[in-house]
């Protein structure tokens, strides 16, 4: 068995922008690489401002966008092997949360129907009663259950409850990592750290890893193992949260961690974006070094590689903050 949970190996994704006759391209993911150990558990959660590529490398992850280049496996197997590495296995390995929990459910159906089809369709449970044991078992797991949800459409439930449902239709496939892009950012503030809580409880619970994405850093701060921090398609810095979050060793995440804000305040409102972003993502040398108070002649020639620091975490700077590496 592999010792990987998920290798996220030099992946980058491109679009092309400004119409049909453009032959603009940006680089929304350029060249990622993260790893995820399978040893236990861990939320990863993926930060940087609005349009960095957390949601197209999170789409990449769930299979929705082909990879331009590079390859990403999970527990040791390919994305690029279709056929051994099938659709239906795919999503029971893999399962998603998104933003809005309405638009994730009909408002036609119950959202009971949903959790059933799950269970059945993809042959967790043998028949009715089996599923809705199940279903029982998992609605409890996240603080409700299926004599409460039977019935009802999703306009019957609160964001956070709803959001509670989809937590619980994505367990039911017992999945090794859930991917939640923004799961907090539609629900009432009051209720965030509720939702982000459960993750903590569920990841042991069912020994399974999230990918949390957020804006929101300071709930990102109180449960992450693990940031991958994004600055226009790259990863500037990746490693344990504690010590990045404590004592960052990229600029960038160091203007990040000065700037978290309380619990539920999206910290992107502090910064100000330049006008020159579709300028920096074409940037050949480091793509920071426009903002970066530290830059040098050199990060203005060329492109740093990866430094690697004793406790684990990588850094993309000519100059680390904290220089261990
Ligand atoms: N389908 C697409 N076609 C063209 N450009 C795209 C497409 N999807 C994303 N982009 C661009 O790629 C860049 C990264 O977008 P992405 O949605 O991954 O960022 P993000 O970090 O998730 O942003 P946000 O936090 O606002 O959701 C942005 O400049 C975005 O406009």
């Amino acid at each position: 068995m592999s010792e990987k949970l998920l290798e996220i190996k030099n992946v980058s994704k491109s679009f092309h922008i400004g119409g049909m006759l453009s032959k603009k391209k940006l680089v929304a993911v350029d060249d990622v690489n993260i790893d995820i150990d399978d040893v236990r558990p861990v939320i990863l959660s993926i930060v940087g401002e609005s349009g960095c590529g957390k949601s197209t490398l999170c789409k990449m992850i769930l299979r929705l966008h082909d990879l331009d280049q590079g390859d990403i496996l999970l527990s040791g197997r390919s994305y690029k092997d279709r056929k051994g590495y099938d659709a239906f296995q795919f999503r029971l390995d893999v399962q998603p949360i998104f933003q809005n929990p309405y638009e994730s459910f009909s408002m036609r159906k119950t959202v009971d129907t949903y959790l059933f089809n799950t269970a059945l369709r993809l042959k967790i449970a043998k028949n009715y009663k089996e599923a809705g044991e199940l279903i029982d078992d998992t609605l409890k797991s996240v603080g409700l259950s299926l004599e409460v949800v039977k019935g009802k459409y999703p306009t019957q439930f609160s964001g956070g409850e709803l959001q509670r449902v989809s937590i619980a239709r994505a367990l039911i496939t017992r999945p090794k990592l859930i991917i939640a892009d923004e799961p907090v950012a539609a629900i009432d503030a009051s209720m965030k750290m509720n939702i982000v809580n459960l993750f903590k409880e569920l990841k042991d619970k069912y020994k399974v890893s999230f990918i949390y994405v957020t804006h929101d850093l300071s709930t990102a701060y109180y449960v992450s193992d693990y940031i991958a921090t994004l600055y226009r398609g790259c990863l500037i810095e990746y490693g344990p949260a504690k010590e990045i979050m404590d004592n960052p060793a990229h600029p960038y995440t160091e203007l990040l961690m000065n700037a978290i804000p309380r619990v539920g305040e999206k910290w992107d409102q502090e910064l100000v974006m330049p006008d020159t972003e579709d300028k920096e993502y074409a940037i050949t040398y480091c793509k920071f070094a426009p903002r970066c108070p530290y830059a040098t002649e050199e990060c203005r020639k060329s492109k740093p590689d990866m430094k690697t620091f004793d406790d684990g975490r990588k850094v993309l700077c000519f100059y680390p903050l904290n220089s261990k590496a």
